[in-house]
């Protein structure tokens, strides 16, 4: 059988030697081919979550298997199938949007990588500003850029923090199509953190609820909506946001 996208044990990080970990024993499976939500208030844990399945953080405790690929040990041959967006981690800026992408091609080996460019340059259209400096765009075109950046080697597993947020309602519509017509494609699995709520609704198999660094609830957006008795999935998160137990939310 497949190993799954993400199979994740117990994962903790504690920044701060006696304080509350920012990441409490977080376990879950994520089966490729599933687009998958990780919802939280501000300080949930998403981004603490995310930058540990990417190996960019060292967990306090707890392990991540990658496309099955331990990140503690062997975590190079998984990087190499996955990919991340984040608002935080800026692209270099002198360098143009196509160089920008060139240089992420070469990172990753893209095969016939010229090729690859066109498509996501036309797919993200970016044609306008792609021989203009990263650093001169605004921040929903640098959005744009990003994800064509994250799509670069074809990943079979796509870590996205907040992938629409600076995009304007209608631009935001078409790049959450693309990641829905990506998946259904070529079969990768997503997680995406997003605070957008109509968005998760709209692209995600199953929803994790973090509140505190731990998982409070999760499920289908349609299991959720049912469970809480709410028409929409916003409801259902500030129920859980401000602690409403299920029984008080009916
Ligand atoms: N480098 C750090 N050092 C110490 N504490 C940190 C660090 N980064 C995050 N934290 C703390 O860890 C907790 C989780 O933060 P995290 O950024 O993972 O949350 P988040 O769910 O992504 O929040 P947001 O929606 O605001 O982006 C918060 O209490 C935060 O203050």
């Amino acid at each position: 059988m497949e190993t799954p996208a993400l199979l994740v044990e117990g994962l903790t990080k504690t920044y701060t030697p006696g304080a509350r970990p920012a990441v409490d024993g977080l376990s879950f499976t994520m089966p490729r081919g599933e687009t998958w939500g990780l919802l939280g208030g501000n300080g949930a844990g998403k981004s603490t979550t995310i930058a540990m399945l990417l190996g960019l953080l060292v967990p306090s405790s707890g392990r991540v298997l990658a496309l099955g690929h331990d990140m503690a040990t062997d975590r190079f041959a998984a990087l190499a199938r996955m990919n991340f967006s984040s608002p935080y981690i800026a692209l270099p800026h002198r360098l143009t949007v196509r160089e920008n992408l060139r240089v992420y091609g070469h990172l990753y080996g893209v095969p016939e990588m010229e090729r690859r460019i066109a498509d996501l340059v036309a797919e993200f259209d970016l044609g306008d500003f792609a021989d203009r400096p990263a650093g001169q765009l605004s921040a929903g075109q640098k959005t744009r850029v990003a994800l064509a950046k994250a799509l670069i080697n074809t990943p079979a597993l796509l870590l996205l923090d907040e992938p629409t947020a600076s995009l304007d309602p209608d631009t935001g519509d078409w790049v959450r199509s693309a990641l829905e017509r990506y998946r259904a494609e070529t079969g990768a699995a997503i997680l995406l953190a997003s605070h957008n709520m109509a968005e998760v609704e709209r692209l995600c198999a199953n929803v994790l609820m973090l509140k505190g660094g731990r998982v409070v609830d999760e499920g289908s957006p349609a299991a959720l909506l049912a469970k809480y008795g709410r028409d929409d999935l916003e409801e259902v998160f500030l129920d859980i946001a401000r602690g409403r137990e299920r029984a008080e939310a009916l």
